[in-house]
């Protein structure tokens, strides 16, 4: 199926990117948000970005125009009346995807596909809301959108062979390489990235180290780009807890625990750099 259309739910980190790299891709994005507020600081994000691509040559100002003219601000989900698909990156809460799955599945035209970006939440929980389960799909992209090649896409139990070649196509129109995973919590991804974060937490709470040097140990023993708690405030503290309760209630295995200093952390409002604190100061 041809994409030309789509929303993106959720006018975050994450739904700012998506939409920008789909724009690019030349598809026309509806990017909606619950207040105009929040859809307008997407908007400055991606703004933001394009404007760096122009000052390093990549692109011409007419180019910038007419990528952010292919983006059309929403606060309403009724706008989905006439979109080919969906890619839902509200916050990563089951209770609100759920509610959001419901009411797309009313709105959106039969045909069109509802994808999730969520990190970790089961993607067949999320598709037995809807009464198209076949169309529902995990397509988890990498923060930052703009930077990361992989879009790891994950079928539900239901999920049919063409919303999953939709994706894989659409996913390499913008420039990405899909990779096929199985439904399980935190798919591969997070549950590979987000316990060496969690651990490297434990590092601070137990005293053995500073956030400092446990990202130095890190980026130059390993050569991660950056360090697993400058990473931590990249991805939001809030995001990061609540994929590690999704990993121990999924699994059921202690060793899934969330570190208390992290819920500590997301208890007062140390997110990351969204909230201008976590293990660093923004
Ligand atoms: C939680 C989940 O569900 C899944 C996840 O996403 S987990 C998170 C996955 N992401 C990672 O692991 C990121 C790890 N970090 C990195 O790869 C790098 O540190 C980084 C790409 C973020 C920054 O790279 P860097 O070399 O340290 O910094 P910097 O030189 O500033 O940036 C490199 C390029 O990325 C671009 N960039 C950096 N951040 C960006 C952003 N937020 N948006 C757009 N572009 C960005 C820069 O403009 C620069 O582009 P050019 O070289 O083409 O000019
Ligand atoms: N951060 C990361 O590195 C990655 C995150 N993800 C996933 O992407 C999703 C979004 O994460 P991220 O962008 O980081 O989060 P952000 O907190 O940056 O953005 C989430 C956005 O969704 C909005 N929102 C909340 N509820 C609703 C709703 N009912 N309808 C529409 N929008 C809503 C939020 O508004 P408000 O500010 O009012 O809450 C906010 O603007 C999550 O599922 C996350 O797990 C996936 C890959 C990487």
């Amino acid at each position: 199926m041809e994409v030309k259309k789509i929303m993106v739910i959720g006018a975050g980190q994450m739904g700012s990117g998506i939409a920008q790299v789909a724009a690019v891709a030349g598809i026309q994005v509806v990017l909606n948000d619950i207040k105009d507020e929040f859809v307008s600081r997407g908007l400055g994000i991606i703004e933001k970005n394009l404007s760096r691509d122009v000052s390093k040559g990549r692109i011409d100002e007419v180019k910038k125009d007419s990528i952010l003219k292919l983006i059309t601000p929403s606060t309403s989900l009724q706008d989905a009346g006439d979109v080919d698909l969906v890619v839902e990156a509200a916050i990563e809460n089951m209770e609100i995807k759920g509610r959001i799955f419901k009411d797309l599945d009313n709105i959106c035209p039969e045909h069109a596909i509802l994808a999730t970006n969520t990190s970790s939440l089961p993607i067949t929980e999320i598709a037995a809301v809807t009464k198209r389960p076949g169309k529902v799909i995990g397509m988890h992209f990498m923060n930052p959108v703009p930077v990361m090649k992989l879009v790891e896409i994950i079928r539900g139990l239901a999920t049919n062979d063409e919303t999953y070649n939709t994706v894989k196509e659409l996913s390499e129109q913008m420039s990405k390489v899909p990779v096929e995973v199985n439904d399980a919590p935190g798919f591969v991804s997070n549950r590979v990235l987000i316990p060496m974060i969690n651990e490297a937490i434990y590092c601070v709470y137990e005293g053995i180290a500073t956030p400092e040097a446990v990202d130095q140990v890190m980026k130059l023993g390993m050569n991660h780009p950056m360090g697993p708690l400058a990473l931590a405030d990249l991805i939001g503290l809030d995001t990061c807890l609540y994929i590690m309760e999704v990993l121990y209630e999924g699994f059921g295995d202690s060793k899934y625990r969330p570190c208390p200093l992290l819920r500590k952390y997301v208890a007062a409002g140390w997110y990351g750099r969204k909230s201008g604190r976590g293990f660093y100061v923004y």
